[in-house]
């Protein structure tokens, strides 16, 4: 890819690279080998029926034609009998019937809410059941037990067809679309460090100072202004981003003021549409060539601005060494186990691309959803209220200037986080979750069902985190759940199958040591590790769990309590109430909503005499020139 980018450039941003690697798509090389296995195979079969009608035909022709015909009889006759085996394996289990061909790929794909589908479908037929998708058979599972088995075992792998589709987006394959090989190993091993505890307090000072310029920015514009929150939130995801993993600005908050005419602007437009592009192109598999339609030339070019900008962020951190121990540093340093080498421009280049990718739509679109719960109800409103109030983090009669949230404070905002939690529980961005197999071994579900190998694990995070049977009144916002000690873990009393399922597995009820109830645990910065069944996994569960969750966690609290401490958001009447935003709902990529959440920020108090919370405001380059190595020590 290196290489591809000295090819000629076609216009600004979009290169001949561009353009090969968009056509040279997995997804249309298999089709087109399909295609041609298919026209190889007719032209063969007539050559050979001429043949034998007594047309001549040379001997090698008619020797190559024979073989091709055999081959492809060998191939659906293996085809065949996989099949029946799978079929036979999985007869006993439930499911839903569908056409012949397609399987259930249709409901799938022409749903705007699939997560839903997969949730509407695990209440009907319950915990296991199984389905297909063209020729694979699936079975998806919402049992605790056996969806925390699937997800930490280590003789599973992703299902690299549905990523395989994001990689010519992201440069290639990454960390978040790889196979969990060699290479995945070493990259996330060598770029774990920089998620870690002493880090997020470094990350903490960034996101006060990004969530403030968003409060500057909505208080100027006052309480009557229409803002699409959902923007604002993935520019502040954006920032925090860029300075936490590459010590650059992004800028996209800073944009905002500066008008759209700019360079930066541009970039931050392109990041924030990029995600937009590939979904579309995901969806609509002819986008790419319809070059006589306007938008279609516009998502050219937001995918070559995109490129540019990674490769511009790749420059700049292999011209200006890194803070240590920072994301860009952890890669640069980074070495391919085949060569033993750091790795080269081509193979970093997808993991800056995915840092972005996975990091920014996920934090803000559910801080979105936060919002929007907390809108909706008052009285968490107030109880998130009377725990700042009660930590001197809020304005009030007896403080006149509150003070700014420190890192100390996460842990001991419990109530805050319930509600975060339970955003997740009821939103999780990826929320038709994670799609298994393991290519080489049949598995042995709960030491009951053997599933031959080659077949599909799906376990949808929504469906998990949402069917009756896992949930009590799952449709309710309930942050106080969240308050009781260990609720992601499956409750004994509800498993929804024969206890002969769940034999070896520690079913007792957790003493989680602080627990949930203590707010931000150190469970909750990093993988808990527990052996116990977890009914609640947003961050998904093992070894390809969300590297980036700690940082995820730290800004969703971080950002929340800024936003709350100076503002109160309301629903725009545009939306049309929740019925609007239900309607709006739609899974893309991660779940979102079509236009953006509409909303009003309303000033808690009248503050246009002072800043309050800017005192000690965190200016990017002055305040903290050397907090990288004093938390990374
Ligand atoms: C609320 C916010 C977030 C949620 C709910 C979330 C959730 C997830 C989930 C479910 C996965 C597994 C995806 C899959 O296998 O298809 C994942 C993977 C990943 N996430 Fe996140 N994520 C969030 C924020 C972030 C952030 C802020 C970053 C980094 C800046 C990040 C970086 C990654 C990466 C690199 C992976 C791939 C990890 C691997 O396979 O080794 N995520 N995330």
């Amino acid at each position: 890819m290196g290489n591809m980018r000295a090819l000629p450039v076609f216009g600004p941003h979009i290169t001949l690279g561009l353009v090969v690697q968009q056509i040279s798509w997995h997804k249309y090389d298999f089709i087109g080998m399909l295609l041609l296995a298919l026209v190889f195979f007719a032209c063969s079969i007539a050559i050979l029926v001429g043949a034998a009608q007594g047309r001549h035909y040379s001997l090698v022709l008619c020797s190559i034609c024979s073989a091709n015909v055999a081959l492809v009889l060998y191939a659906a006759a293996r085809l065949a009998m996989t099949m029946h085996r799978r079929e036979q394996a999985l007869k006993g289990l439930p499911g839903p019937k569908h056409p012949l061909i397609f399987g259930m790929m249709m409901d799938l794909v022409c749903r705007r809410d699939p997560h839903r589908y997969a949730t509407e479908l695990a209440e009907r037929y319950g915990p296991i059941f199984k389905f297909r998708l063209l020729i694979f058979h699936a079975v998806c599972i919402t049992d605790p037990v056996l969806a925390t088995q699937v997800l930490q075992s280590k003789v599973v792998d992703k299902l690299r067809f549905p990523y395989s589709f994001l990689d010519p987006f992201l440069g290639g394959e990454n960390m978040l679309t790889g196979h969990t090989d060699p290479h995945w190993r070493a990259v996330r091993k060598a770029v774990a460090p920089a998620f870690s505890a002493g880090n997020m307090r470094f990350a903490l000072g960034h996101i006060i100072d990004r969530s403030l310029a968003l409060v500057e920015y909505l208080r100027k514009k006052g309480p009557k202004t229409v803002h699409n929150m959902d923007t604002l939130l993935l520019r502040e995801s954006m920032d925090v981003i860029g300075r936490f993993g590459f010590q650059r600005e992004m800028n996209a908050l800073e944009t905002l003021k500066t008008g759209q005419d700019s360079e930066d602007a541009a970039n931050v437009a392109a990041l924030l549409q990029s995600t937009h592009e590939i979904e579309l192109r995901t969806q609509q598999v002819n986008r790419w060539f319809r070059l006589w339609r306007r938008d279609v030339r516009d998502g050219w070019l937001t995918l070559g601005r995109f490129r540019s900008i990674v490769w511009k962020l790749l420059e700049h951190i292999k011209a200006h060494p890194p803070q240590k121990g920072s994301f860009a540093d952890l890669l640069l340093k980074a070495r391919s186990p085949k060569t033993g080498r750091p790795l080269p421009d081509h193979l970093m280049f997808p993991e800056i691309a995915a840092l972005f990718f996975a990091g920014i739509d996920t934090t803000g679109h559910t801080g979105t959803f936060i919002l929007y719960l907390i809108s909706q109800h008052p009285e968490v409103e107030q109880k998130i209220l009377a725990e700042l109030d009660g930590l001197g983090l809020l304005r009030s009669s007896t403080v006149v200037k509150p003070r700014e949230l420190t890192y100390a404070d996460l842990s001991k905002l419990t109530y805050l986080n319930a509600v975060i939690k339970e955003a997740l529980r009821m939103y999780p961005p990826v929320a038709i979750g994670q799609m298994r197999v393991s290519y080489s071994h049949d598995i042995v579900l709960g030491g009951q069902l053997s599933v031959p190998a080659g077949t599909v694990l799906w376990v949808p995070h929504h469906a998990m985190q949402n069917v009756s049977f896992n949930w009590d009144e799952p449709e309710k916002f309930l942050p106080e759940r969240w308050l009781t000690p260990g609720t992601e873990y499956a409750v004994p009393e509800k498993l929804p199958l024969p206890r002969e399922w769940y034999k070896g597995w520690d079913l007792s009820l957790p003493t989680a040591p602080g627990g949930a109830a203590s707010g931000l645990t150190e469970a909750d910065m990093g993988d808990s590790n527990s052996k116990r069944p977890k009914r609640y996994f947003p961050f998904a569960e093992g070894p390809r769990n969300c590297v980036g969750q700690s940082l995820a966690k730290v800004s969703l609290v971080a950002t929340m309590a800024t936003l709350l401490q100076h503002f109160s958001f309301r629903l725009a009447d545009e939306m049309g109430g929740p019925e609007g935003v239900r309607a709006a709902e739609q899974y893309t990529l991660v779940v979102g909503l079509a236009n953006g959440m509409l909303m009003h920020a309303v000033p808690r108090h009248d503050d246009r005499d002072d800043s309050p919370l800017r005192a000690n405001g965190h200016a990017f380059r002055s305040s903290h020139p050397n907090h990288w190595d004093a938390w990374t020590a």
